[in-house]
């Protein structure tokens, strides 16, 4: 199997070498004069924050490339988060929504270069080719040297490390997802997700703080790793064709994608069932930097995750900046008495990342 990866925002934002994505004050001083970019905005800009809907997607070529040299290749930006800025209020109420599967699936991945991902046995992934993203969030840019901006821009656009210690923990410790309900949280490039699909989860739910993070870096991931090109290819005839495209429609309509803040998407999501069947595992990468955003999370975990599910949580031990880190989020946890914590990995290179269970405490 093959993980792809793709994105490319233009405009307001440019991207250093790393990943970075930097501000463009003078577009900054404009939106301000506009009455985008006010103070209010700043302190809760979800209302000023629209994302535009023809962002466009750009490609580069991949002719030579090598990921590890390749600036410009979302492999390189897995680095440590540096520089996070600190979250100065309660996570915005960013609302939720569903995004719809796009009709030509073969459109979005028009043009894109995919590229694999090394270095995992039992799942071949690749990511559409991260070129060079440049963005547009109205009224708001992300500040120099910004991995993320609390309750702006929550970091989705790059693939952070802790996605591949979790991606390798799912080969190492067999984790079975065969017929299971799963959900990425704060999923940015979807690959957890987009595993457990591969390997047989039976329906699989994706949720991005950002919109535009989940029409150009969810979405198309998961379709480059979906099966529709590869039965094109091999399939001539008309009729075979057919059906085996509506086989993969079936399998794609099991995956649904979301955007917006926490308690939003939770709300979204158990009022769009009748009767919700609960998540058996949330799975989710590098989501507790910032200690203001607990309490929604925690609380996301409680009222999405089945009775014996589990969330499978990969973080650095503590965020520069920020504040938050896997310290002081098991003390919150622990301080609530609803799940119980086991760590199941320490890795210790470079900035110390843990792998972390969550189960219910008093699952009946
Ligand atoms: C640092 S990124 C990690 C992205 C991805 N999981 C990875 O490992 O590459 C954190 C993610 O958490 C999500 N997130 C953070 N705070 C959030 C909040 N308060 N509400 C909703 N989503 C949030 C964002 O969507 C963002 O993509």
């Amino acid at each position: 199997m093959t993980f792809q990866f793709n994105f490319t925002i233009e405009d307001q934002f440019t991207t250093l070498g790393d990943g970075v994505l930097t501000l463009d004050s003078s577009k900054e001083s404009s939106a301000t004069e506009s009455g985008k970019g006010t103070q209010r905005d700043r302190k809760c800009p979800t209302a000023a924050f629209v994302v535009p809907s023809n962002h466009l997607l750009k490609t580069t070529s991949l002719e030579n490339s090598d990921p590890s040299q390749d600036s410009d290749s979302p492999l390189s930006s897995t680095k440590g988060p540096g520089d996070l800025e600190p979250g100065k209020n309660q996570p915005c109420l960013r609302v939720a929504k569903e995004h719809a599967m796009p009709e030509d699936v073969k459109k979005v991945l028009e043009n894109k270069v995919r590229e694999m991902l090394p270095g995992l046995q039992q799942v071949r992934l690749s990511v559409v080719k991260n070129s060079l993203l440049k963005g547009n969030f109205p009224g708001e840019s992300l500040s120099s040297h910004s991995d993320l901006i609390p309750g702006v821009y929550e970091g989705g656009l790059k693939i952070w490390e802790c996605t591949f210690d979790l991606l390798a923990h799912f080969t190492k410790a067999k984790v079975n997802f065969a017929g299971k309900k799963v959900l990425d949280l704060g999923c940015g490039s979807g690959l957890l997700g987009i595993f457990a699909f591969k390997v047989g989860a039976r329906e699989v739910h994706f949720q991005d703080y950002n919109s535009l993070v989940i029409d150009e870096v969810t979405l198309p991931n998961f379709l480059g790793n979906s099966t529709l090109e590869d039965e094109e290819n091999d399939v001539k005839e008309q009729v075979v064709k057919r059906c085996r495209k509506s086989r993969v429609a079936q399998e794609l309509a099991k995956c649904r994608f979301f955007s917006g803040e926490w308690s939003e998407f939770c709300k979204l999501v158990l009022s769009s069932e009748e009767l919700f069947v609960k998540y058996d595992f949330i799975l989710t990468s590098e989501t507790i930097y910032n200690p203001d955003y607990y309490s929604a999370l925690h609380q996301t975990f409680l009222q999405l995750l089945g009775k014996h599910g589990r969330v499978l949580l990969a973080s650095k031990a503590h965020y520069f900046g920020v504040g938050g880190g896997v310290h002081l989020f098991q003390k919150f946890v622990q301080e609530r008495d609803v799940f119980e914590t086991r760590i199941l990995e320490v890795i210790d290179e470079g900035l110390k990342r843990y792998l972390i269970e969550m189960t219910f405490k008093y699952p009946s």
